[in-house]
């Protein structure tokens, strides 16, 4: 099986109901729109989860989550495809994801799912335990299995990319996929103690709590700097980044303005320019003014009429590029979404492409791997776009660029 285990959990046999807590976020995440880590952070807050067990429920839902179609697929030897009503088949995912998978204690995970699940209690005794039992021959089928059941991946998505990619590419990137991401800090040159650091990113071995909240770092994987670097902004210049919450990016673009001239920090969401704002005061950046703006909109906003030397448009998308880190997108994604998410796109870089000054520059950028939000919608754009060129782009590709996928295109006012 070609996924890196997170390290054995201990016993695991807390006080804390953890496995009764991933199950109602699995629960509910079915039921429901929303992202396991939203809920995750719910349910740490409500239940004022320590830091070890926030942390092993999140292993178990997203390590259950990643693994989605070989648990179903475990399942299916271990009862015969026998019926099984909802809580018992996310009970015996988590048991089975537990045993197999994390390595938690068999004792604990056996005794500890049951308990959780309160249904079929000896139908997923038997099960469990008869896992234990059969634990080698178990780990061994992944490696018949069909990619989209070995790396759980939906079958259109897998199709998909192999018309894209080819066999393998693709193959390669659901294995990268199913491996949890290290954690990447970005190294925050603001910081007058890190200001002569030689370093840009680090990996960290846990989160770097306190210097996340001193500012002297920020949590984010080396392609996210692809955009800003392209972009390139220079000291005193006037820089818009229209889509900036949480604003990992307008940060790096202060540090390369020096924290010069004048960044203004859009975003349409009041929730997120929030975040952004406690983001931006927590690493030192002196440059940004933030305002509320939905770049939909073709009228252009008072802040905008002066115009801009350089802009960085980094839109929402399929996410494609960072599945590995956000486990739960390639079940949430529909063919239909891509084709809706560029519609947005289009208008959003039509409408910030108005705001640039005669020889400014524009950087589109996503974190997808799909050409149709990336290169074919930036072309499609300036076709119909006259006064413009584009200039270059940059981009990544996991597993070769060993960082996630990201895409950005620079588009210079001519
Ligand atoms: C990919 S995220 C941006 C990430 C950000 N650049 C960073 O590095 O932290 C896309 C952002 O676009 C915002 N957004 C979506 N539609 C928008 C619109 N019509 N106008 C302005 N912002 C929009 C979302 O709220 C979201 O915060």
């Amino acid at each position: 099986m070609n996924q890196s285990r997170p390290k054995p959990t201990s016993a695991r046999q807390s006080a804390v109901p953890i496995r009764g807590m991933a199950l109602d976020v699995l629960g509910e995440w079915a039921a429901g729109d929303r992202f396991a880590a939203d809920l995750m952070d719910r349910m740490q807050r409500e239940n004022y989860l320590s830091q070890p067990d926030a942390a092993f429920l999140r292993d178990i839902v997203l390590t259950t989550l990643r693994n989605l179609s070989l648990l179903d697929h475990w399942i299916a030897v271990l009862t015969e495809d026998k019926h099984l009503d909802h809580r018992s088949r996310w009970g015996l995912r988590i048991g089975l994801c537990q045993i197999l998978i994390l390595k938690v204690s068999e004792h604990a995970a056996v005794n500890e799912t049951v308990a959780a699940t309160g249904r079929a209690r000896s139908l997923i005794n038997a099960v469990l335990r008869r896992a234990c039992r059969e634990t080698e021959s178990l780990l061994a089928m992944p490696a018949t299995l069909p990619l989209e059941t070995r790396t759980s991946h939906p079958k259109w998505l897998i199709q998909h990319w192999l018309g894209l990619h080819g066999e393998a590419k693709t193959t390669a990137l659901c294995e990268w996929n199913q491996i949890p991401a290290p954690m990447c800090a970005r190294v925050n040159h603001l910081h007058p103690e890190m200001a002569a650091s030689a370093d840009d990113f680090i990996v960290c071995e846990q989160l770097p709590r306190e210097e996340l909240s001193d500012g002297k770092v920020y949590m984010q994987d080396p392609s996210t700097a692809l955009a800003p670097r392209l972009l390139a902004p220079q000291p005193g210049e006037r820089v818009l980044d229209a889509c900036a919450a949480p604003g990992g990016k307008t940060a790096l673009l202060a540090q390369l303005m020096g924290n010069t001239g004048e960044i203004i920090a859009c975003d349409v969401s009041p929730a997120r320019l929030r975040r952004l704002e406690g983001n931006l005061r927590r690493l030192h950046v002196t440059n940004a003014q933030i305002e509320l703006h939905d770049w939909a909109d073709p009228q252009v906003p008072a802040f905008a009429e002066a115009g801009f030397d350089r802009i960085l448009l980094d839109v929402p998308c399929s996410n494609t590029g960072v599945m590995r880190r956000r486990v739960d997108v390639r079940w949430r994604l529909q063919p239909e979404d891509i084709t809706a998410q560029m519609e947005t796109q289009a208008q959003l870089l039509k409408n910030c492409l108005r705001v640039l000054k005669l020889g400014g520059t524009l950087v589109y950028s996503t974190c997808s791997i799909e050409p149709a939000e990336n290169e074919r919608l930036v072309e499609c754009v300036l076709e119909s776009t006259p006064g413009y060129e584009f200039v270059s782009t940059r981009r990544s590709f996991p597993p070769e660029d060993q960082m996630d996928g990201a895409f950005a295109a620079a588009i210079r006012r001519v």
